[in-house]
């Protein structure tokens, strides 16, 4: 029996979501390429296209977004659980713990057992849970800094109402039409650890706010998600691109990881992050004049470049979460919420998965490689030395 660390290439499940091309840098949602769905779609639109495969007709969309509007207001309940948090949670341990919470108002336990009332169910609970994840995310930026939550709004769409409840302002359209992008860029990855998580979860018939709450903790860990607040962190730790090299070069001999590079299934620049360094440049030009950049963004470029130079033949660069923080950080977001908006993003695609693992369950229970002692005898604590 041969043990595949990290099971790297070993198929897990069928799946008709998202499709990635790791040697051309390509990646597919239900077969639109992700360029084109952030130029042309909308979050509320792209995640109908997970969810149920095609785009939206004009009234199916209409109907899914007025659900969403509806359903993001949070319950007294839930927002005494996140006041009793002390407020140095990281928003994500937040996210977890309240989207856990979510279990306990809406309940399920026989979904899985056919009929009508559990597809819809099925379909609330998916509304729920997306449309409450940024309510969540930015109510608690407001409590965790001490001041009241804002209440969402029904007259704006989900980025411009998540931009909204954030600073309290009336949201640019250029700022959310930007955010749209990001939301629709992170939304959907394949097989990816949290995705995995939420199918593992999901293939024991959990409850969906538990299946949901586990999948963001796996986001949050800094090799997955988490990665793009330490992207930020080490470039104002470089401060500035000719201190670049050698902070790389000390890193690499400590056998530390550059944060924001490598990826499991790209071998070359993963698409989504030629995007975001895309959208940053037009964010940072408009800002301060063509040609003008900031220090964390002619930094990151600089680490890119060597990084090329010196990791390249390992199939090492730049993924996702490498100029997305950048572009966070500009649009004025404390780096704490930069995962959270990740995860927000990425709740459209473990909604996806977790439904089209539950048309064809089976529990996921793979082996292992025994490695451990033979049989032993026990010793009584007295007789022990
Ligand atoms: C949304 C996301 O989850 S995107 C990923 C976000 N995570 C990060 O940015 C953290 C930094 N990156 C990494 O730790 C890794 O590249 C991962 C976890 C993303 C992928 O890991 P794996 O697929 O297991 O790749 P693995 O660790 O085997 O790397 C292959 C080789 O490239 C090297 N390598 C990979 N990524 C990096 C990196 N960021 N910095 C330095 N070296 C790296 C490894 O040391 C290894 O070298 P070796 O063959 O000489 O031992
Ligand atoms: O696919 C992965 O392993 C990680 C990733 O880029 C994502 O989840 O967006």
């Amino acid at each position: 029996m041969q043990y595949i660390p990290g099971l790297a290439g070993v198929p897990a499940t069928e799946s008709k979501i998202s499709y990635i091309d790791g040697q051309q840098g390509l990646l597919t949602y239900r077969g639109f390429d992700i360029q084109e769905l952030a130029e042309h779609s909308t979050f509320e639109e792209t995640t109908l296209l997970l969810l149920f495969g095609h785009l939206p007709t004009a009234d199916e969309l209409t109907t899914f977004d007025k659900l969403l509007r509806e359903n993001r207001r949070v319950k007294y309940n839930i927002r005494e659980i996140m006041k009793n948090l002390p407020t140095t949670t990281h928003p994500m341990h937040m996210l977890q713990v309240v989207v856990a919470s979510l279990a306990s108002f809406y309940p399920s336990t026989e979904y899985m057992k056919g009929g009508s009332e559990n597809q819809d169910y099925i379909n609330d609970v998916t509304v729920k849970i997306i449309a409450h994840m940024g309510t969540l995310v930015a109510n608690w930026e407001h409590m965790r800094n001490g001041f009241d939550p804002i209440e969402p709004r029904k007259d704006l769409n989900y980025a411009e109402n998540f931009l909204y409840m954030v600073t309290g302002e009336e949201p640019d359209k250029d700022w959310a039409r930007l955010l749209d992008a990001i939301l629709i860029l992170h939304a959907e990855h394949t097989i990816n650890a949290s995705t995995f998580t939420t199918m593992v979860t999901g293939s024991t018939l959990a409850n969906p706010c538990s299946v949901i709450s586990s999948a963001i903790a796996s986001l949050s860990g800094p090799l997955h998600g988490g990665a793009n607040q330490k992207v930020i962190e080490m470039l104002d730790e470089i401060g500035t691109p000719e201190k670049a090299r050698p902070y790389i070069e000390q890193r690499l001999a400590d056998k530390k990881v550059i944060w924001g590079m490598g990826h499991r299934e790209y071998k070359t620049k993963d698409p989504r992050a030629t995007i975001l360094q895309k959208l940053s440049m037009e964010l940072l030009e408009k800002k301060s004049g063509a040609g003008e950049l900031s220090a964390a963004f002619e930094t990151a470029m600089e680490v890119e470049r060597v990084c090329e130079e010196l990791l390249g033949h390992k199939g090492v660069y730049p993924n996702v979460d490498f100029y997305s923080g950048i572009l966070y950080k500009e649009m004025g977001f404390d780096p704490g919420l930069f995962t959270p908006i990740f995860a927000v993003a990425r709740s459209a695609g473990w909604m996806a998965h977790w439904r089209e693992q539950l048309q064809n369950n089976k529990i996921f229970r793979p082996t292992q490689v025994y490695t451990g002692s033979g049989k032993a005898c026990y010793i009584p604590l007295a007789e022990r030395e």
